[in-house]
């Protein structure tokens, strides 16, 4: 990109995930150049699933507590959400979140179908998100699910009606970006009406 030059990069924070400060000069659509400095959060991409049952017409969300959602003041900080996971270095979107619905909501599906691909908050995280839609049957639910113990995860799994998610949305349970942007994708799409 010619509008950009002279990157300069310096981790701020590197625990979990890294912070880096990356300052670049930036040439204007006047064709002047400025020195900008940007804080920027990677913490690698990741991938959700909307999971479905046409003839129930339900879905499969997931609630857990989130310390970003309490520390921004919104009640108790659960938050209902599709099943998503980080994805692993060099893993593929479906191969993880196969494994994450597994661990997180104990169904074995044999494939899920890529969507939509989106930057989360473009302005301050890295993450690419990769949103799915899988069917789902009882006879494939092969535990409780509940997320992994060892990673400190204690993650409900909640079966709905289509209709109760899209109310749930309406009516703010779900603040979920990435779920909001599945059931709209489903609402769009007509996933819940046969062929
Ligand atoms: N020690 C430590 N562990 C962390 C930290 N942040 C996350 N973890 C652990 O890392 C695991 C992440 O679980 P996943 O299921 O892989 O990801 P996720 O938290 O569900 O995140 C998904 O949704 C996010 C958006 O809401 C996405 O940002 C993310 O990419 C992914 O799709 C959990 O065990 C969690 O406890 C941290 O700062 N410190
Ligand atoms: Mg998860």
């Amino acid at each position: 990109m010619n509008k950009l030059k002279n990157i300069q990069n310096k981790v701020l924070s590197n625990e979990w995930a890294t912070l880096n400060r990356i300052d670049y000069d930036f040439q204007f659509n006047d064709g002047s150049w400025k020195r900008i400095s940007r804080e920027s959060y990677d913490r690698g991409d990741g991938a959700c699933v909307l999971l479905y049952n046409k003839e129930k017409s339900t879905i499969i969300l997931t609630k857990q507590f989130r310390m970003p959602a309490y520390a921004n003041n919104k009640n108790d900080g659960m938050s209902i959400e599709v099943c998503a996971g980080a994805i692993d270095n060099n893993e593929a979107p479906e191969v993880c979140i196969i494994r994450e619905v597994e661990e997180e909501v104990g169904y074995k599906i044999p494939k899920a179908t890529k969507v939509l691909e989106a930057y989360t908050s473009p302005g301050a995280v890295t993450e690419k998100m990769f949103l799915f839609v899988a069917e789902y049957t009882d006879a494939m639910q092969v535990n409780e699910g509940g997320g992994l113990a060892s990673e400190n995860e204690e993650i409900e799994v909640i079966e709905v009606s289509f209709a109760e998610a899209i109310e749930m949305m309406n009516n703010q349970t779900i603040m979920d970006a990435k779920t909001i942007m599945l059931l709209q994708y489903a609402q769009i799409n007509n996933l819940f009406i046969p062929a």
